[in-house]
């Protein structure tokens, strides 16, 4: 059993690999970074330690890894044998990768006619199909058909919290003990083999909009918080009982949302509230605040952990909700330099104002009542 898994990062190796080699597959992991590449190719197995009240190691055997450009024609036969194609390079990266895909699917329809799922464990809501999207792009209408027969994108939501690492070794990976994994079986091909550890659901959206808009929206209102008020990691900020309160705040109101739309028990919901809360203050890893902020354009789309639930809310609720709107304020004040797309952001703001960069890059029509909500916060972030 073969997978070839894209993206030899922290959650390619500390989650993804390490599940689909415990279950069994070969791992092939293609990614960018020689070094990475070289270490695996060498080793062929690296450790995964395990921080929580305990530390726990594990050791992920089978696994291997192509370079991406180099080994072009290895990745392509690779795939043409996969029963998994899975990916975790970030949401920007999936159009890059999209090429290589659609050649190795054709070059699969010459020689091995059964079912692969291609599945893009990011984070965002319909990764699978949006790589999907961009693979056909690169394939012809009658390529399309025929890979319409074999090859299926199943949606997915991906959750463990796997930090920047800083171990000795360089492929070593530490790892929060949480993890969650849910694969969408609509308009799959065919069974999916099993993953250890794998919850298979029939309709994603209620479990994505629950990750999503619950760990990664408390997650980004403390590294947002976090960074405003000086703190360098997520723990450290957790231990504000300001930026506490405010997280929880934020998730009562995103949880609101989740519960009118999807029906998720109250009682229950306040219990994951309280699970992922707790994950945030976990001081056996150390997740440096800029990580968790990183890229907030895309954090601050209109499908993304902030905007999203925020105006569900207020279309839902026709109320402001308060927790998300300071969030989003924070968000804004993130001018981490080493970050392009925080920069981009601080020079639009310059530029167009809050008001034209809520517009540009939330989505959000001029004169919405949420835009106003955030310049308030805004004004009171600075006053502190
Ligand atoms: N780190 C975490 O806790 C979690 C991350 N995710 C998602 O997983 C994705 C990856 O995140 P991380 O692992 O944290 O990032 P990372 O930066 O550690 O890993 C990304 C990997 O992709 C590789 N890459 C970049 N361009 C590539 C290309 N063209 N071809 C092949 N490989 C390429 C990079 O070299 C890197 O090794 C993101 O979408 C993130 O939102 C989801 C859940 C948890
Ligand atoms: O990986 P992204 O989308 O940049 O955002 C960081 C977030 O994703 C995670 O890496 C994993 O869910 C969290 O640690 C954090 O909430």
């Amino acid at each position: 059993m073969l997978a070839v898994h894209f993206g030899a990062g922290n959650i390619g190796r500390g989650f993804i690999g390490q599940l689909l080699s415990q279950s069994g597959y070969e791992v092939v992991f293609v990614d960018v970074n020689e070094e990475i590449v070289q270490k695996l190719q060498e080793k062929r197995h690296y450790r995964v330690i395990i921080a929580g009240e305990q530390i726990e190691e594990q050791h992920v055997y089978h696994v291997t890894a192509l370079h991406s450009v180099k080994d072009h024609e290895a990745v392509l036969q690779h795939i043409a044998r996969a029963d998994f194609v899975t990916t975790a390079v970030g949401p920007n990266v999936l159009p890059l990768i999209a090429p290589v895909i659609a050649e190795g699917i054709r070059k699969r329809l010459e020689v091995n006619r059964t079912p692969v799922h291609i599945i893009a464990c990011e984070n965002m809501i319909g990764g699978s199909s949006f790589l999907k999207e961009h693979v056909w792009k690169k394939l012809s209408e009658e390529e399309q058909t025929m890979a319409s027969q074999y090859c299926s994108f199943p949606n997915c939501a991906v959750d463990r919290i796997v930090p920047n690492q800083k171990n000795e070794d360089l492929l070593s990976v530490k790892v929060e003990p949480f993890f969650e994994w849910v694969i969408e079986t609509k308009q799959m091909i065919g069974t999916i083999p099993p993953i250890e550890g794998v919850r298979i659901v029939d309709e994603l959206p209620p479990y994505i909009e629950r990750k999503l808009f619950t760990v990664n929206t408390g997650h980004a209102l403390v590294a947002y918080l976090g960074y405003y008020k000086k703190f360098f990691t997520i723990h450290e900020a957790m231990k504000d009982e300001e930026i506490y309160a405010d997280v929880v705040k934020a998730l009562n109101e995103s949880g609101r949302v989740l519960i009118q739309k999807y029906g998720w028990n109250a009682d229950e919901h306040q219990i994951y509230i309280k699970k992922i809360v707790q994950r945030f203050t976990n001081s056996a890893i150390t997740d440096e605040v800029t990580r968790v902020g990183r890229s907030p354009i895309r954090k601050l789309g209109p499908n993304d952990r902030l905007i999203s639930p925020a105006k569900q809310y207020y279309d839902l609720f026709h109320e402001i909700p308060s927790g998300l709107v300071k969030g989003i304020a924070a968000l804004l004040q993130f001018d981490y330099q080493e970050d392009t797309e925080a920069m981009e952001l601080q020079e639009t703001i310059r530029q167009m104002g809050i008001e034209g960069a809520l517009s540009r890059y939330a989505g959000l029509e001029l004169g919405h009542p949420l835009i106003a909500a955030v310049k308030t916060e805004v004004a009171m972030l600075a006053k502190q």
